[in-house]
């Protein structure tokens, strides 16, 4: 079956695919009595019971989703979160994400670690040196914050890296981030630590934390495409015209300007029928003939 094609009128919800926090999420869902039966290999999963699709991603990778709107509902990290965030300030304050709720579960801190028996104490002694990392973002506007307020920056917590010119390098790192002191390629890093367990078999401890984490459940600010289609089809029903309603583009990502042709005497419920389905902006104009 192609799935995709079964999306229309569902609430896509993104679900951490693999990783620490894909058990306790799908543990989750099954408290809460939501069926579904994931094909082999397929990121796709209708729910059996709810007007639900659940597709499966990278936890690194929700935040784009949801943040672009093109799924509703999303579980992952916080610390995935604000390092999106962190990555498209620029261009989308916010993220796009709103925290619908803290789960729980999947507690973690984004910290900044460096070699036990090494010359740094502090995270400022590490202004202009390399670090490695997976959340480069993060730890970019972390390292901006403790460069401007050592260059005597009045409001060092409202500095970013998109507003300095950093001393500190970043080193982006998929994984195993702990090898990169002893190896070298970094001054310190910037990982996540749970249980301490792997920072200390590295020999690296802990001199600050950016983020603390726990697994959230986000929800997108944009409506997704699909749900801008539903609606848009709930409205065609509404005024379906003499044929069909003209469905116009709009500059505004998942919005469309429809009209349609409506009988006099029946403007005003049609108008109430229409803001019930998620209209808004509604005009009436007058049409002088028609044949
Ligand atoms: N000990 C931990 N180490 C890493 N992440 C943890 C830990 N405990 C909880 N987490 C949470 O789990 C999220 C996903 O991390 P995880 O490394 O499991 O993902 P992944 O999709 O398997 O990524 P990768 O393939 O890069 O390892 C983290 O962003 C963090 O919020
Ligand atoms: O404090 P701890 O309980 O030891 O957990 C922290 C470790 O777990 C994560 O790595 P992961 O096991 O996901 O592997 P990775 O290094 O390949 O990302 C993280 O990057 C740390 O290395």
């Amino acid at each position: 079956m192609d799935l995709v094609n079964h999306l229309e009128g569902r609430l896509l919800f993104a679900v951490p695919k693999k990783g620490r926090l894909n058990a306790a999420a799908l543990n989750l869902l099954e408290g809460a009595d939501i069926q579904f039966r994931r094909e082999n290999r397929l990121d796709i999963a209708l729910v059996k019971n709810l007007p639900i699709a659940l597709i499966f991603l990278p936890a690194a990778d929700i935040p784009t989703f949801v943040g672009q709107g093109r799924v509703d509902l999303g579980i992952t990290g916080w610390d995935q979160v604000q390092e999106h965030e962190s990555a498209v300030r620029a261009t989308t304050p916010g993220g796009g994400c709103d925290m619908v709720m803290d789960l729980g579960f999947g507690g973690c801190k984004l910290q900044v670690q460096v070699p036990e028996k090494g010359r740094f104490a502090a995270t400022r002694d590490l202004i202009g040196t390399t670090i490695g990392t997976s959340f480069v973002h993060l730890a970019a506007d972390h390292f901006a914050k403790l460069e401007a307020a050592a260059d005597g920056d009045p409001n060092p917590e409202s500095a970013t890296a998109n507003t300095r010119q950093l001393r500190t390098k970043l080193i982006e790192l998929s994984g195993s981030v702990e090898a990169a002191c002893a190896l070298g390629v970094a001054e310190g890093i910037v990982d996540l630590v749970e249980s301490g367990e792997t920072m200390r078999a590295a020999g690296l401890k802990a001199i600050d934390t950016v983020v603390e984490s726990t697994a959230v459940l986000i929800k997108s600010n944009k409506p997704s495409k699909t749900e801008m289609r539903s609606s848009l089809s709930d409205a065609a029903k509404i005024t379906p015209g003499k044929r069909a309603p003209t469905v116009t583009s709009l500059d505004e990502d998942g919005w469309v300007a429809v009209s349609s042709m409506v009988e006099k005497k029946k403007i005003a419920l049609v108008m109430d029928d229409l803001a019930k389905v998620g209209a808004s902006d509604i005009l009436v104009l007058d049409l002088h003939n028609t044949r």
